[in-house]
């Protein structure tokens, strides 16, 4: 059984169809790669499997459990999280405390108590900004609030991690850098779907990607198997290389 399986899942605004009966499963301890042109659907699948929107038709289902369309809190505590392209922290809070409100119980029946400061400390550590915790957030650099974004959802304690378009903004050091990082979150068993609009560095680092095209699923296989086939070329053909 995998661990999240996406089944003809559509989404329509008005009359735009974002999603098209997209199916695809993603199996525990996976980096998959939900991949595609720009407006493709990729964030709108995200925001469907997180319940910011409801589906149109189809279904989703988390380690067994249906959760669609449930409130986006049990969502998370089912053991999903997601790093949303924007980033949005507290700008009157540390980068500790931005942390912090992520441990928080997020409903009258969570378990949860909230972080010690050495658990704080884990997180931020996880993404290499231990010892940026006293630091408030405008005071850090672009690829230093991408991180803090991904600690905050770490803090979560998610099984899977949904990461949109995490290399956004960051130069080749900081890329090599954060692919290493979630290398580290796969072997510490969190599982991942990334989405980004260019295929370029994404593929070294995925076991498998999906990809979307006008809100339809194109294909899934191996990076191999994508990069060569023609149809995702053709897709891609005047998009990948403008960004
Ligand atoms: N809240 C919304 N209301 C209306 N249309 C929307 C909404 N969200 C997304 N769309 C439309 O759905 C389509 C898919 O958008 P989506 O953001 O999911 O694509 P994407 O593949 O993530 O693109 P990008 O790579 O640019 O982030 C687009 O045509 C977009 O304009």
């Amino acid at each position: 059984m995998s661990l999240l399986e996406i089944d003809g899942v559509t989404k329509r605004f008005g009359g735009l169809v974002a999603v098209d009966d997209v199916s695809f499963d993603v199996n525990r301890g996976e980096i998959v790669g939900l991949i595609g042109p720009n407006g493709s659907g990729k964030s709108t699948v995200f925001n469907c499997i997180m319940s910011i929107y409801k589906v149109t038709d189809g279904s989703i289902h988390f380690d067994e459990n249906d959760i669609t369309d449930h409130q986006t809190h049990e969502v998370v505590n089912s053991g999903l999280s997601r790093v949303s392209q924007e980033s949005n922290p507290i700008t009157a809070m540390s980068v500790a405390g931005n942390i912090q409100l992520f441990t928080l119980p997020n409903s009258l029946f969570s378990l949860r108590g909230g972080a010690s400061e050495a658990e704080i400390y884990e997180y931020a550590a996880r993404v290499d900004i231990e010892d940026k915790l006293q630091e408030m957030p405008d005071e850090l650099p672009h690829a230093d609030i991408r991180r803090l974004e991904i600690a905050k959802a770490l803090a979560t304690e998610p099984d899977l991690l949904l990461l949109d378009e995490p290399f956004a903004g960051m130069n080749q050091a900081e890329i090599t850098e954060l692919a290493e990082t979630f290398r580290a979150f796969s072997e510490a068993g969190i599982t991942m779907v990334i989405v980004d609009h260019n295929m370029g560095g994404l593929m070294d680092l995925v076991d498998r990607a999906v990809v979307l095209n006008n809100g339809e699923k194109l294909m899934e296989g191996t990076p191999d198997e994508v990069t060569s086939d023609e149809r995702v070329q053709k897709a891609y053909l005047g998009t990948a290389e403008e960004s």
